[in-house]
């Protein structure tokens, strides 16, 4: 069975240590939210995962190989950043035939979302626009998991309803790791609940343990998962 193992991931800014000791796991099929409150490390733990970031000390394997810097095996990993990553002035259609392969470069140019904007270039969309654009392009790669860093982050319920949908899809043959502040859409999807706190992750099973470690108030609606 494939498996992203991720393992004594220790990361450190100055005086302050913001990862300590680190361990996820992803395996395909699996959705992991990961929650915490801002400056829990978040960000940062994807992106040594993806190996944007370099960290004090990592243990990374997939399928029982040690891999040093998963960017570069281009068939293993993507990653959504929180930062836009389009270029502005190429037409979006000219970006979808670079990014995908001719089979998911079909399926995104057929996708009623993205028809509108195929003629247009990236600085004639808006910032939801762009957002959907980049959410469509990383969950259709072919890969076998996807980080996510704030997806729904300035999408509207009704373009947040179409990305949950779609990584649910994707989510048969793929693992992802998606880090969002609107947790209840999180919650939803999400098969595996992981707090971080203090520089360490914790296994959520009931949702009153994200009230319990203090990540949401006390008032907060339950939602259905954990
Ligand atoms: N390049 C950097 N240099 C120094 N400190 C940094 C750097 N990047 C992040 N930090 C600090 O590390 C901590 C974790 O940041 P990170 O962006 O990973 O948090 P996060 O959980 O993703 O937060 P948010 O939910 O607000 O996006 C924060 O205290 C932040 O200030």
């Amino acid at each position: 069975m494939s498996e992203l193992h991720v393992d004594s991931i220790r990361k450190r800014f100055g005086d302050k240590q913001i990862l300590n000791d680190i361990f996820i796991s992803c395996k395909p099929g699996q959705i992991i939210a990961l929650l915490g409150r801002n400056g829990s490390g978040k960000s940062t733990l994807l992106k040594i995962i993806f190996g944007s970031l370099s960290a004090d000390n990592k243990f990374i394997k997939v399928d029982d190989r040690k891999i040093d810097s998963l960017y570069q095996k281009r068939k293993l990993i993507h990653y959504l950043a929180q930062d836009n990553f389009l270029p502005n002035h190429v037409k979006i259609k000219n970006i979808i035939r670079c990014f995908c392969d001719t089979k998911n470069a079909a399926l995104i140019m057929g996708n009623d979302l993205i028809i509108p904007f195929l003629q247009k270039k990236v600085n004639q969309l808006s910032g939801g626009e762009k957002r959907i654009m980049e959410i469509l392009l990383v969950v259709h790669s072919n890969v076998k998991y996807v980080l996510l860093d704030e997806p729904f982050n300035g999408s509207s319920p009704l373009h947040i309803e179409i990305i949950k949908e779609l990584i649910k899809e994707h989510s048969k043959n793929k693992g992802f790791i998606i880090t969002d502040h609107d947790y209840k859409n999180v919650l939803d999807i999400s098969s595996t609940v992981i707090l971080m706190d203090s520089g360490n992750t914790r296994v959520i099973k009931e949702f009153s343990e994200l009230i319990d470690y203090g990540y949401l108030p006390a008032t907060s609606e339950r939602t259905q998962h954990p």
